[in-house]
């Protein structure tokens, strides 16, 4: 597959008066872990949520597999969204048979073995789980769908680093680079740098950088951490605390 799974053509996204994003154009290949990272209110969110098709554009083209990226229960797209979007009173389990009921590419032997590395109780009600346990649990009911694009908003956001690092962990082993690309936003790019293959750096809602992650550690050395300053600015590193 040559084709690029993502494109964004001069797309500009407001909501009222505030630009949230600027004229952004680029694309993205398929096979790829892509770390999307900036500071508070630099677009990421929204640039996720026009990736999913759950806003439009105000200006501009968002391609994706080759269409236009649409407001449906898509087959190419899944989402995990930021704010909490698993049903509280359902156990672990229920939540695992509910996704696999609405989605006809769930992969439920995917899910449990997902379930089982993160070592969540499949007896537990969604609400008792700790916010740890809350995301993981949106990992696994997103990554488990053979979508071609997985896109994921803020997994690591509010969490201590040893769960921070136990979910990058839980993203590597269970993701598929023939199968999928996942699009991932952050503030956390120092622990997440290992599994990413290409970053883009946004600020006040346009692309600052686009680069495979080889390229940058080719010019700057073993750590993200110095192109991020270089491209974002020197109070970058504050990124880590949201
Ligand atoms: N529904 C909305 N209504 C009005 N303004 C919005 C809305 N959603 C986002 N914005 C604004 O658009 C800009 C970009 O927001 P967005 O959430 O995409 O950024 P972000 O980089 O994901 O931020 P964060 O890291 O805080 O989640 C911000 O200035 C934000 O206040």
């Amino acid at each position: 597959m040559n084709h690029n799974l993502v494109q964004f053509d001069h797309v500009s996204k407001n909501y009222m008066k505030e630009i949230a994003l600027d004229d952004v154009s680029f694309q993205l290949p398929p096979g790829k872990v892509i770390g999307v990272i900036g500071p508070n209110g630099s677009g990421k969110s929204t640039l996720l949520k026009l990736t999913a098709g759950l806003l439009r554009p105000t200006q501009g083209k968002v391609i994706v597999n080759g269409k236009p990226a649409k407001r449906r229960i898509s087959s190419e797209v899944s989402y995990m969204p930021e704010q909490d979007g698993c049903y509280p009173f359902y156990t672990v389990t229920e939540a695992i048979k509910y996704y696999n009921s609405i989605y006809t590419d769930f992969d439920e032997g995917k899910a449990k073995e997902m379930l089982d590395f993160n070592e969540l109780s499949r007896n537990q009600e969604v609400n008792n789980l700790s916010k740890g346990g809350k995301v993981r649990l949106k990992m696994v009911l997103a990554m488990s769908r053979r979508a071609p694009l997985i896109l994921l908003d803020e997994p690591l956001a509010g969490l201590d680093p040893m769960i921070r690092d136990s979910i990058i962990k839980g993203l590597v082993a269970f993701v598929d680079p023939s199968e999928q690309t996942v699009v991932i936003t952050t503030h956390e790019v120092s622990e997440i740098e290992p599994a990413l293959d290409m970053v883009i750096a946004l600020k006040n809602g346009k692309i600052v950088k686009l680069d495979d992650v080889e390229n940058i550690r080719g010019m700057y050395g073993d750590s993200l951490i110095e192109w991020m300053k270089e491209v974002l600015g020197p109070n970058s590193s504050s990124l880590k605390t949201e």
